[in-house]
């Protein structure tokens, strides 16, 4: 029997990170980067204003206020996405530019009025809003009345403020998510070099599996693991294949895997793993190896856990295509994934943590629960983050599916375990 631990790491160790590729930034979402991104150009790119107003001269609005206006001759508009007043004309004494927010502080203006602070040049009380320039042509002209004074560089954004040339944007190592992909949009990159999402591909097996949607009939059931796993592959960060269920013979389970070795990163296989008659996977793969190849073919051992006894690892196809033949059982098969696929997703993409987070919890049950000696039991359950407390949902089979849909936590019970008592403080392994 290996531990939990050893087939972990003996997983772990099989495999390395995936070979960095350039991605567009949308593909790149999740992923890890290999390279240090420089920024190249300055954020903002320019001087800019923060507010909708008037681009003024400081000096000309010095003791301005209600009663005693600063009133100014407005020589125009300045939109974002221009470069300036038309003409090139610079805000000289006397003189005011409407400015929008975003819009290039233009020559000799030295700040930005709020248009709420002026008349919005309507010769009437504080403005609330500026008039657009189809319903109020001569707004970009005319007179404003200024009603408060601001100091030099007030609502303006400095060329630079944010980031400058040289500087670092994002080191190797980063996680790209939204802000990131966000940035390096805002620096002008489009691609990036990043270890790409593995490609999981997932079959299920069994000649009870019937697709869901089509009818049920005697002795059949829905195949569910084929979905499960698939999301839970896409979930961990990969790109996932589901392959439906494929029936229990050994040589049409063999080609169905190598026609899928062309877009797999990860096999993982579900079913016929145990000691049945039937049990395909470990026929169809127990002699894939390749003798002269070290570590080549699918090693099927028993593991000192519950569920998930059964389990193969190895590799396979010309690519040595890391390979897990997970249990049948949808419970077994839906924990050995968190145990051992998700892990792998993880390391391939070159996440620095590939396990799911675990806390202590307070166990909160009525009566104590039992584990078999020897194994570690992962139980379902839902986690109380405010109470410090798990509770069990539904039992210990490995069949109870509807009990594990219900729950957000796998409770741990170690292999000395065999009876945990109500409030005793235990392992949590988060699942979402
Ligand atoms: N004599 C023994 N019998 C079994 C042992 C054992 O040690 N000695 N181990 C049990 C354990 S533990 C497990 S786990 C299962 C593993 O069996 P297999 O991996 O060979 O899985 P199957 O026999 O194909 O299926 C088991 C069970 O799960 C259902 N199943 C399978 N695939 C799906 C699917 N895609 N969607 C939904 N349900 C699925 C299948 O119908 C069976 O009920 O072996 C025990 N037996
Ligand atoms: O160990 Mo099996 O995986 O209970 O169901």
């Amino acid at each position: 029997m290996w531990s939990v631990d050893e087939h972990l790491a003996d997983i772990l160790e099989a495999v390395r990170p995936l070979e960095p590729i350039e991605l567009q930034l949308h593909d790149a979402q999740g992923c890890v980067l290999v390279e240090d991104v420089m920024v190249e150009i300055a954020l903002p790119p320019f001087d800019n204003s923060s507010m909708d107003g008037y681009a003024v001269r400081v000096a000309d609005i010095e003791g301005a206020d209600e009663e005693f206006p600063a009133v100014l001759t407005v020589i125009g508009d300045v939109a974002a996405g221009s470069d300036g007043l038309p003409g090139d004309r610079a805000v000289g004494p006397g003189e005011a530019a409407r400015i929008m927010t975003g819009a290039p502080l233009p020559a000799g203006a030295e700040a930005v009025v709020p248009v709420e602070w002026t008349d919005g040049g309507t010769g009437g009380g504080p403005a609330d809003t500026m008039r657009s320039l189809s319903d109020a042509p001569e707004g970009a002209g005319g007179e404003v009345r200024v009603h408060r004074p601001v100091e030099a560089r007030a609502h303006v954004r400095a060329r630079g403020s944010d980031v400058k040339p040289g500087d670092l944007a994002l080191s190797a190592g980063s996680v790209v998510g939204p802000p990131q992909i966000g940035l390096l949009a805002a620096i002008g990159r489009s691609t990036v070099k990043v270890r790409p999402r593995p490609r999981v591909v997932v079959i299920s097996t069994g000649s009870e599996l019937v697709q869901p949607g089509e009818e049920l009939t005697g002795g059949r059931i829905y195949d569910s693991n084929s979905f499960a796993l698939t999301a839970a592959a896409k979930d961990a960060g990969a790109i996932a294949y589901r392959v439906g269920a494929v029936t229990d013979d050994a040589d049409t389970l063999r080609a169905t895997i190598e026609d899928q070795l062309i877009r797999a990163d990860i096999v993982v296989t579900t079913g016929g793993v145990s000691v049945g008659a039937y049990d395909v996977v470990k026929e169809a793969l127990s002699s894939v190896g390749d003798e002269d190849e070290p570590g080549s073919g699918i090693d099927f051992r028993r593991l000192a856990m519950q569920p998930g006894k059964p389990q193969g690892f190895g590799s396979i196809g010309p690519d040595h295509t890391p390979l897990l033949a997970l249990p049948g059982n949808p419970v077994s098969s839906y924990i050995s994934f968190e145990l051992f696929v998700r892990p792998v997703i993880r390391a391939l993409m070159g996440l620095p943590d590939v396990n799911r987070p675990t806390v202590q919890a307070v166990l909160d049950t009525d009566k104590a629960l039992t584990s078999p000696s020897g194994r570690r039991q992962f139980l379902r359950g839902t986690y109380d983050a405010e109470a410090g407390t798990v509770t069990p949902v539904g039992g210990a089979g490995s069949h109870l599916i509807g009990a594990l849909a219900r729950a957000d936590a796998l409770i741990v019970l170690p292999e000395d375990v065999t009876s945990a008592e109500p409030g005793t403080d235990t392992e949590v392994i988060l699942l979402r």
